[in-house]
């Protein structure tokens, strides 16, 4: 089933001259990991807005197409069924913290969900364990670093089970060991969870590491879907939308080519590398 359906979808900021989409059409598979990738300013962030439901919402413009969620209309459902289907983490853990505890920082969504106490405390002790963060819980979040701060924003969604967990730049503020934790973590959310994951990543690299399927947003279309297997295969035609493509992807390319292979080469790292060795008879 599809968990998204976007169809004709456009949408224009108030006070702007050009719309930030432009007849976006696209589905998403339930169960996907997706990566969304592109340029500054290219409309990923309005984009992943609109699946949250966050657009139009709360910002006023001129909205036109529709989006759904397994196989529902937006505009039929309440803010109460978006906020349980959707979750979303942005690149600030410090703006979504309102607790005194990392455990009632996580209790606190549940308890709006209003389910029981024995319920809430079984969610809170799996998310932890999913998550390693059980040595943090009676802590105070903003005594944290910023890559436990975004683990627990990230726990904090897991925990409230929507079936599509939007990431927006999660690592974008953090440094570059906290960045990596986070990759893991999403490498763990990929393996353990079910549930459809959108990622909004400038870190290619990772994207084509994790990712079933990429979408290229630029200038406010969706220029590319596809497979990450396959989906650098036009170099020329990625890094004219402002996105370069990983060095080792290219070498790798470059190496298929020499060898007169076809096909598309592989774009994870540990795939790459077993077949560089292949080829160089290593
Ligand atoms: N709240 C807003 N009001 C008016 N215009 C906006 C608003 N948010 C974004 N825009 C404009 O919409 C366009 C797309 O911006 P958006 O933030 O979606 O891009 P992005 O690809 O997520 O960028 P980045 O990678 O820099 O976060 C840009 O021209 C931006 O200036």
């Amino acid at each position: 089933m599809n968990a998204i359906e976007i169809s004709g979808l456009n949408w224009k900021y108030s006070g702007k001259d050009q719309p930030a989409l432009k007849d976006i059409n696209l589905s998403i598979c339930e169960n996907t990991f997706v990566g969304i990738i592109g340029s500054n300013e290219s409309g990923k962030t309005t984009l992943v807005s609109c699946i949250k439901g966050l657009i139009p919402e709360n910002y006023s413009g001129v909205y036109k197409g529709e989006v759904k969620l397994f196989g529902k209309s937006i505009k039929e459902c309440s803010t109460v069924d978006i906020a349980r289907t959707v979750g979303m983490v942005f690149s600030d853990p410090d703006a979504q913290f309102t607790s005194m505890s990392v455990e009632e920082e996580i209790a606190f969504g549940l308890e709006n969900m209003g389910l029981p106490v024995s319920e809430i405390k079984e969610r809170i002790e799996w998310v932890s364990r999913l998550t390693s963060i059980e040595s943090l819980l009676e802590k105070p979040p903003y005594d944290l670093s910023g890559g436990q701060k975004q683990r627990i924003a990230i726990a904090s969604i897991i925990a409230m089970k929507p079936r599509i967990i939007i990431l927006d730049e999660p690592t974008s503020m953090l440094d570059p060991f906290a960045k990596d934790n986070i990759f893991s973590l999403l490498q763990t959310m990929k393996r353990e969870l079910k549930v459809t994951i959108i990622v909004v990543e400038h870190n290619i690299e990772k994207i084509a590491e994790l990712a079933d399927q990429i979408i290229l947003v630029s200038d406010g279309r969706v220029e590319k879907i596809g497979e990450s297997q396959g989906f650098f295969d036009d170099i020329e035609f990625i890094e004219s939308h402002s996105v370069k493509v990983p060095e080792a992807i290219k070498f790798i390319q470059r190496l298929y080519k020499e060898k007169g292979l076809c096909g598309s080469a592989p774009v994870r790292f540990d795939e790459i590398k077993k077949a560089a060795e292949e080829l160089l008879g290593k």
